[in-house]
């Protein structure tokens, strides 16, 4: 995937798009307007996704725990779904916040390698410390996913936190996250990024249209 786009097809339950035949249709949009990968949510819509494009596919899994923060793919179970499932590259929070049931990244790294040796594993980070930390533990890739969105990364500019995550890791690094222009992206991979995942800008149809009223309104 080395210099591509890779664009996420997501819907959670609380969005309007929310199919997994509409992502499928969503990822083959995406193909035909020239992606080289699609990051997808939960096993139905990897399956759906499968069926309308032959792109390599990052599986993650969105679940909730009452005891934790961490919602991308936060415990050994989720890995597992999508292990059995079969993806590409399997991401997850790679954040220092504390998992379900307490666990923290090491363990459930240390678990995951263990389990599922050869797999590829992608960290969802927020920090260049985590991204250096997630290295260390074995991943294979790291991610700017998270910047922004925990109490440590909050303001914080993804472009050059991701130039910060580059300077400071030999692993391929992906940039992901609040990138929602061309512009943006090919920022991102000229800073040497190995590809850029784009999503709300191409597939939430709502935030488009949020940009569009939102540039209008004094106008009412
Ligand atoms: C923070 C979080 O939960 N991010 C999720 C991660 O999978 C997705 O909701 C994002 O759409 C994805 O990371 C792409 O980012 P953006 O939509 O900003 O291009």
């Amino acid at each position: 995937m080395s210099k591509q786009l890779i664009v996420s097809c997501q819907a959670l339950e609380d969005e309007p798009l929310h199919s997994s035949f509409i992502m499928s249709k969503m990822a083959l949009a995406a193909s035909q307007g020239g992606a080289g990968g699609i990051r997808a949510n939960s096993t139905a819509d990897i399956q759906a996704i499968k069926t309308e494009v032959n792109l390599p596919i990052i599986g993650i899994i969105k679940q909730e725990y009452a005891d934790s923060e961490v919602v991308i793919t936060p415990t050994v179970e989720e890995v597992k779904a999508l292990y059995d499932e079969g993806v590409d590259i399997i991401a997850f929070d790679a954040t220092d916040r504390v998992r379900p049931g307490g666990e923290t990244f090491e363990t459930f790294i240390k678990e995951v390698k263990r389990r599922f040796p050869g797999q590829k594993l992608m960290a969802d980070t927020s920090t260049v410390q985590e991204a250096i930390h997630a290295e260390a533990c074995g991943v294979d890739i790291v991610a700017s996913t998270l910047v922004g969105y925990t109490t440590d990364s909050k303001g914080g500019d993804p472009l050059r936190t991701l130039n910060g995550i580059i300077q400071s890791v030999d692993i391929p690094v992906i940039a992901e996250g609040n990138l929602d222009t061309p512009e943006k992206a090919k920022q991102a991979l000229d800073s040497g990024a190995e590809a850029v995942v784009v999503g709300s800008a191409i597939t939430r149809p709502q935030r488009i249209t949020e940009k569009f009223s939102q540039k209008l309104k004094h106008l009412n």
